[in-house]
This record gives structure tokens, sequence and C-alpha cells, in this order.
């Protein structure tokens, strides 16, 4: 079997090259790096780059990520997320090959009094949330063999997300103030990098397409995270200590794109088709912290 991975220098695609080295034959590319760099949004440039593969299996994490970005970039937001998803969606029905696509918890908001399933209805309130929906339609509106792996507030060691955010000003003994007013499922790389190899090995992408939520056990308020991240971290001897966690209102944290007020994912679903429970968050963030330096 061969793999093509998208966005293989990003944090998600960092975590899921050993697992689909073990699938198969791995492709890796990324903008600037990779086994075949390419500007995926260059049409002539993806072109060449899927007909010189001609991959079994599309890994697609590539995506535009920078939330606020978003409201100032539209277009560019659009491209990554809807156009580049339809483009390979379309690739793949035409050589009968599988895409593996990813969304997020910010195409929901409100608060339904439990967590989201996949049948719930969808209601973005950010370009970045909009532009993730279309991508999402794109793929199961394709026709090709795919999944869209829906996932929430990935987090990792590397570089650029929330907890390395966090870590770095407590590490320098700052105070952290963190919104508590919104509600989410944050998730590990590596969780989710494992999750996607167990629907690759058990085959389960149906034609037509289908949705999971793909995220770890988990249901906090961005300050829950970062108190149990600053606590963790300082009890392993990464930071010098626990500083304090100010729980702040989203007014007091002021930002382009609103986010949403609770975004947490059911994952049973995801659960049944992986044939075990997926990681608590505690558990998976104590795996991450393993992994840090
Ligand atoms: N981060 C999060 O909290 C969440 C992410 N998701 C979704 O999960 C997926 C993975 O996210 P994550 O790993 O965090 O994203 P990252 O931002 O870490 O990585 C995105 C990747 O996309 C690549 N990319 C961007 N523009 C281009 C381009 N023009 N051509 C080629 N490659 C490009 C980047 O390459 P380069 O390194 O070369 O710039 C990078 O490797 C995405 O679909 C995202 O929407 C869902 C929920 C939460
Ligand atoms: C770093 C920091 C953030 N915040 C707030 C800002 C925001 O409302 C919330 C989350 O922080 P960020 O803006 O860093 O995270 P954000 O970019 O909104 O993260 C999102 O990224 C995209 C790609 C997704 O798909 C989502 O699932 C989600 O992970 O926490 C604080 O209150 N204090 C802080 O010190």
């Amino acid at each position: 079997m061969k793999l093509l991975l998208t966005g293989a220098e990003g944090q998600l695609g960092f975590h899921l090259v050993p697992y689909l080295a073990r699938l198969g034959e791995l492709v890796t590319t990324s903008r600037r790096s990779g086994d075949r760099p390419a500007d995926l949004t260059d049409p002539a440039a993806l072109s060449r780059l899927l007909d010189a593969v001609r991959p079994d299996v599309i890994v697609n994490p590539a995506a535009w990520t920078a939330v606020d970005a978003a409201e100032e970039q539209p277009e560019a937001a659009d491209r990554l997320n809807r156009w580049l998803p339809e483009t390979l969606a379309d690739w793949c029905r035409h050589n009968g090959a599988l895409l593996v696509h990813y969304s997020t918890d910010y195409v929901f908001h409100g608060a339904p009094g439990r967590p989201w399933t996949e049948r719930d209805v969808t209601d973005p309130v950010s370009v970045y949330g909009y532009t993730k929906r279309a991508g999402e339609r794109a793929v199961l509106g394709s026709g090709a063999r795919a999944v869209v792996l829906r996932t929430a507030w990935l987090y990792s060691a590397c570089p650029g997300n929330f907890l390395s955010a966090i870590l770095a000003r407590a590490g320098r003994g700052e105070g952290l103030r963190v919104v508590s007013d919104q509600i989410g499922s944050p998730t590990w790389a590596g969780s989710l990098a494992e999750m996607t190899a167990d629907l690759l090995r058990n085959d389960l992408a149906r034609p037509g397409g289908s949705i999971l939520h793909a995220a770890d056990r988990g249901c906090m308020s961005w300050h829950d995270f970062a108190g149990m991240a600053v606590t963790m971290a300082a009890e392993r001897g990464l930071i010098d200590e626990a500083v304090p966690v100010e729980p702040i209102d989203s007014s007091q944290w002021p930002q382009k794109a609103a986010r949403p007020c609770w975004s947490v994912l059911d994952v049973a679903a995801m659960e049944a088709a992986c044939g075990r429970q997926l990681p608590t968050t505690k558990q998976a963030l104590s795996a991450c912290l393993d992994q840090w330096k």
C-alpha cells in the first residue's frame, strides 16, 4: 500500500509519520520539505504530485489553522480548507484511492447540554469554522471512499499550539490568564495519529464517505486544561513551579475570530470503530509530557 501524507511538518503530520510508515510505503509532502515538497494550493503542482506518487491512500492534515488570520484572509483559508480536500477527493474518486481528511470542533457552537455527535447540525462562528465545514461537505459529497475525522483542541510537544504557548510562559515563571467559558475536548496529536492508524488497519472507510469524531475523552475549559498542564509539568520538573492560572471570560481575551463556547465531541462511534476505549485528557497529556524536551 502506498500512502501520501500532506502537512507532514505540522503537529499532526509529525505524529502520523511513524504510524503510517508501518502501514506501507510512505511519501511525505510539505510546502518546503518532505519527500516531495509542493505548494498544495497550486493546481499544477498538486496534479504533478498526485500523478507522480499515485497513492492508494491520501492522509490530509494540511490545512489553514490560523483561526484569527482566517478572518482577514478568507480566500486563502478556503483554498486550503475547502478547495484542497475537494480536489484530493475528486482525484481519489477517479483513481479508486482512499482519502483520510481532518476537520474541527469549530464547526459547532452553542451548548446542547451534551457532547456533539456526528449527526448534529453544524453552526460555525468563524471563517476558519466555515471553511472547514465546506471541506467536510466537499469530501463527503464527492462520492470518493473517504473518512473525515473531526478532532478538537490539538496539542503536542511541537511549538505553535496552546499547550506549548502556556508552558513556555509558565517556564519563565509568568502567571497565566486563561478563558474558562469555552469548553471542549483537548486532544493530543499522538492520540489522533494512533486512531488514524487503527482506522486504516481496520479498513473502515466506506464508499461515499463517513464522518467520525476523533478526540481524547475529555470535557473541560481551556482554563482547566492549562491548570492540569501546569500542575503535571511542574510534577515532572519540566517547569520550576506551578504558576497561578487565573480564570477569565472570553471578553477579557479579545480575538478577531469568535470561538465556540461548547465544542465537546462525543467519541462513542470512534471507540466502537477502534474497538478500544480512547485515552482520557489526563492520560494523553501525560503521554505528551513524557515526550517533552
Ligand atoms: N491545531 C488544532 O488545534 C486543530 C486542528 N484540526 C485540524 O487537524 C488538521 C491538522 O492540524 P495541525 O497538524 O494542528 O496543523 P498545522 O498547522 O500544525 O499543520 C498544517 C500543515 O499544513 C501545511 N500547509 C499549509 N499550507 C500549505 C500549502 N500551501 N501547501 C502545502 N502544505 C501546506 C503546513 O506546511 P508547512 O509546515 O510547510 O507550512 C503544515 O505542515 C487540520 O485539518 C486542522 O484543521 C482540528 C482541530 C484542532
Ligand atoms: C494562549 C492563551 C489562549 N487563551 C484563549 C484564547 C482562545 O480563546 C483559547 C484557545 O487559544 P488559541 O487561540 O491558542 O487556540 P485556537 O487557535 O482557538 O485553537 C483552535 O485551533 C484550531 C486550528 C482548531 O481547530 C480548534 O480545535 C482549536 O484547537 O484560549 C487564553 O485565554 N490565555 C492564553 O494564555
